[in-house]
């Protein structure tokens, strides 16, 4: 089963610890310079919103202040037509007010207008607006409505009167809405953007008086709430579907003098469309310092793991002599890996302790102080590990059986004893003297080849049967010598081989090696006792 190792746990923590916080701060940035640039838009709208409704009402009453003025002149004027014209002339053209100005009689005679072309001087009017202005007898602005002509207008009148109060009429200016010769169009501007921004003038009754789309004008705005707001006096800003049912951030203001109201609205998504480049901005400065900091933070991951991971991976090998080589070696820099080093040492060296001397015990014949079978096997399993080649020398006793039968069992151990100093004495450091089982001894000679190991097993034989056994007599035995890999290529058959050579010894007279494959190369009668 995969397990994650420490390095790479340190370092996935990290990194999600890292993102998280990274995504946090960026969700807050967001939500923060989201409210930041609504709040902006918003509170921009309506501040130009309310100086285009404070622009439009002043505009208003100095056009009424032109006609205010020119009605003081006017009684003198009154029985001058030519002074009259040259007087609408002159309102007509000096501030470009007005689309036409009317002087017009209590008897709603046309006395003068400006321009001639209009072509209603001497004629009565009759409309509606025109008896509305003659009732008034005082400044009026009255509500758009479409001229004769079938303009939308607005049109404002002053009424005139003589010194002692006779009324005698009033004068009055067309002004044009929606129309790029309207002097109130030249005013609003026709400043609206690609983004879908909308600059709009509603009158009391929710007509539109001025939009930048000219066939909108006219129209009644229905289920806008910055509309319904603006006409109930109120001034400010809001976030609104429109009638489009498009998000918009609105700002609204009234123009005091004819209650009509003004907006300015700006799409939620152009405005925030700036917060997307500028948050990919921001990902991309973090990223700049995100990826240093990683790499950072894989680096010392690393360095923190390492010594921890090293002392791991020793302690998988704890059984080897070399672990504790390893476990020194490691860089433990700081306190808890040192501890843990030191922890592992102390440890490994009370193992190896009690190890040692239980294997001691377990490989050594108690009697002889030979290496037993079990060590016997172990030896021979780490040599074919590490393809060691060696040669067997397998012996054995001959008539041991009589000894004990005629010295006694005691006696008999005594004679094992001397077998085996015997076999100490003519074997090197490196090679290994065990006794197999009863009176059988096996020799192993790491490095040597069948014929060396053939004269040691000689020089063994001869001396054994030549040494004096406790018995105060002469022992003989028998050999058989094989080699690995030469004589086979498994380590057990070189074994059961050694043993076949031994035994043909005893068959054909004891006292004498026999080497495998080979005829038997020593035999010398030795008497027992
Ligand atoms: N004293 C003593 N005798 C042992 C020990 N282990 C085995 N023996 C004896 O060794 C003798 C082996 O006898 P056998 O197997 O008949 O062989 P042998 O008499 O040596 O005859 P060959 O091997 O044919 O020459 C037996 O009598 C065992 O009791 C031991 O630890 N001490």
């Amino acid at each position: 089963m995969y397990r994650l190792d420490l390095r790479r746990l340190i370092l996935l923590l990290t990194i999600a610890a890292t993102l998280l916080t990274l995504l946090n701060s960026f969700h807050a940035s967001y939500r923060t310079l989201y409210r930041q640039l609504i709040a902006q838009t918003l509170e921009a709208n309506r501040a130009y919103a309310a100086k285009l409704a404070h622009s439009t009402d002043n505009f208003l009453k100095a056009a009424q202040q032109q006609l205010a003025y020119s009605a003081t002149l006017l009684p003198e004027l009154f029985d001058r037509p030519e002074q009259l014209d040259a007087e609408v002339a002159r309102l007509k053209g000096q501030t470009g007010t007005f689309n036409g100005v009317f002087i017009v009689r209590t008897d709603g005679r046309v006395l003068a207008t400006a321009p001639n072309s209009l072509g209603l001087a001497g004629s009565v009017l009759k409309t509606q607006e025109m008896l509305a202005a003659l009732r008034a007898r005082q400044p009026r602005i009255s509500a758009p409505y479409a001229g004769v002509r079938g303009y939308l207008l607005v049109f404002l009148s002053q009424p005139i009167s003589t010194r002692d109060g006779r009324y005698l009429g009033y004068v009055g200016g067309a002004i044009h809405l929606g129309k790029h010769d309207g002097s109130l169009q030249a005013l609003l501007g026709n400043h609206y953007y690609q983004d879908g921004s909308q600059l709009y003038v509603v009158d009391a009754n929710r007509h539109l008086l001025h939009h930048q789309d000219p066939s909108q004008i006219g129209e009644i705005v229905n289920g806008n709430p910055a509309v319904e707001a603006v006409l109930r006096g109120e001034e400010g800003s809001r976030q609104l579907l429109d009638s489009q049912r498009t998000d918009m951030l609105a700002g609204y203001a009234p123009v005091a003098s004819t209650g009509w109201g003004v907006v300015a609205q700006r799409p939620s998504t152009a405005t925030l469309a700036a917060l997307d480049d500028l948050m990919l901005e921001i990902l991309f400065d973090v990223l700049l310092f995100f990826v240093p900091l990683l790499v950072a933070i894989w680096w010392l991951s690393k360095l923190i793991a390492r010594p921890l991971q090293q002392l791991a991976i020793t302690a998988r090998h704890w059984e080897f002599s070399s672990a504790q080589e390893q476990i020194r070696h490691v860089h433990s820099w700081y306190f808890e890996a040192e501890q843990l080093k030191l922890a592992m040492l102390n440890g490994l060296a009370l193992l190896h302790g009690k190890l040692g001397r239980l294997n001691q015990e377990n490989i050594t014949d108690p009697l002889t102080g030979l290496v037993n079978r079990r060590g016997q096997q172990f030896a021979l399993k780490r040599w074919q590990e590490q393809q060691q080649p060696f040669a067997v020398i397998a012996l054995d006793i001959d008539h041991f059986k009589q000894v004990n039968d005629n010295h006694g069992h005691d006696v008999g151990d005594q004679v094992l004893q001397h077998v085996s100093h015997l076999m100490d004495s003519v074997s090197r450091s490196s090679d290994l003297v065990c006794r197999s089982g009863g009176e059988e001894f096996v020799l192993l000679l790491p490095e040597t080849s069948l014929e060396a190991a053939t004269q040691v097993a000689e020089r063994l034989r001869g001396l054994i049967s030549h040494t004096q056994a406790p018995t105060g007599a002469f022992v003989t035995i028998s050999a058989g010598v094989a080699h690995w890999p030469g004589s086979a290529s498994s380590v057990p058959t070189v074994l059961k081989l050694a043993d076949e050579a031994l035994y043909r010894a005893k068959r054909n007279g004891r006292n004498r090696v026999v080497v495998t494959g080979q005829q038997e190369i020593g035999s010398e009668d030795a008497p027992l006792d």
